[in-house]
């Protein structure tokens, strides 16, 4: 399957030595929902900005169905919802969604005034007197409504409340069914991005550490638990190759990537969750995934 976003040895240095983000290469396929995870300060908004195009790369390249994001024709093939939102906050939703109309021919007005009637959000309101939730489901609403192919949204829920933030995740579900568009979202809170999400890109220190689908992933790893006296390598257990590690005086938990091969019986094995990846990964950043490649794959 064609990849719809791409990007190779993608990098964004901001000071003489200060690079947000550094030589970044993976390829997502048109369908795909990507959970975009990592610590405050690993590169996200910074990967986001560049495949919106808001920003040119340092070095290499991001590109929406081949073609550069910072080009003026690659715009309308991206839609994107940073932290700050882009409204006018002298204007009404309607005028917000007019505009939409005006500025893209393609804009989906009918949809984009449904989807926000059925919010409960008051159309003749100005974008000032909204609430702050109010304003990112108008952001995402009028994001949805460009019809582009990829969809880009940084930590889209944080504002949103219990209720709001389900909805919102079977909304983009249902978008991407409908238009096999490619969404890319950044979020803390992995819970909520396990039920819609099917594919994985793990920033850490600026740098892409992990990528895969989740499926994989998960069936990938599993988590260790044993007596501290087993863990005498702290590289492999056995034939499997260790992620990351804690200990106590007397037991090892121990993240691994899994293979078939045989194991100590004092270890007892463990299934394990997105959480249980991300939080290996993230203690330990110079692990990486030895037995598949850094791709999102078709
Ligand atoms: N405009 C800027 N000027 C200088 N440095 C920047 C700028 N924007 C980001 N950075 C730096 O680049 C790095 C990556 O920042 P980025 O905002 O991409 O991280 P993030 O993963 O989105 O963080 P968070 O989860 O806190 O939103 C950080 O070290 C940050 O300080």
């Amino acid at each position: 399957m064609a990849a719809v976003l791409d990007a190779t040895g993608l990098g964004k240095r901001y000071a003489l030595r200060r690079w947000g983000l550094r030589n970044c290469s993976f390829a997502v396929p048109a369908g795909r929902v990507v959970a975009l995870v990592g610590a405050n300060g690993s590169g996200k908004s910074t990967l986001l900005r560049l495949a919106a195009g808001l920003t040119r790369p340092t070095e290499g390249v991001v590109r929406v169905d081949g073609v550069p994001t910072y080009r003026r024709d690659a715009l309308s093939r991206v839609a994107y919802v940073g932290q700050t939102k882009p409204l006018y906050p002298g204007f009404t939703v309607a005028e917000m969604v007019r505009f939409g109309t005006v500025t893209n021919p393609a804009f989906d007005k009918r949809g984009t005034l449904e989807r926000l009637r059925g919010l409960g959000i008051p159309l003749d309101r100005t974008v000032s007197r909204l609430s702050g939730g109010q304003r990112t489901q108008v952001a995402i609403a009028l994001a949805l409504g460009k019809r582009a192919d990829v969809v880009l949204l940084d930590e889209p829920m944080a504002d949103l409340d219990p209720l709001a933030r389900p909805a919102l995740l079977g909304e983009l579900m249902a978008t991407v069914e409908e238009r096999a568009c490619t969404v890319l979202l950044s979020s803390h809170v992995l819970t909520e991005l396990t039920d819609v999400c099917d594919s994985l890109l793990l920033m850490n220190e600026g740098a892409l550490q992990v990528s895969g689908l989740i499926d994989d992933l998960i069936a990938g790893h599993r988590l260790l638990v044993g007596p501290v006296e087993a863990y005498s390598d702290p590289g492999r257990v056995g034939a499997h190759a260790v992620v990351s590690a804690r200990t106590t005086e007397r037991q090892a938990t121990v993240l691994v990537e899994w293979s078939d091969a045989p194991i100590d019986p004092r270890w007892v094995v463990h299934p394990v969750t997105l959480t249980d990846v991300v939080l290996g990964y993230l203690r330990s950043p110079d692990a990486t995934i030895a037995a598949r490649p850094r791709q999102v794959p078709a």
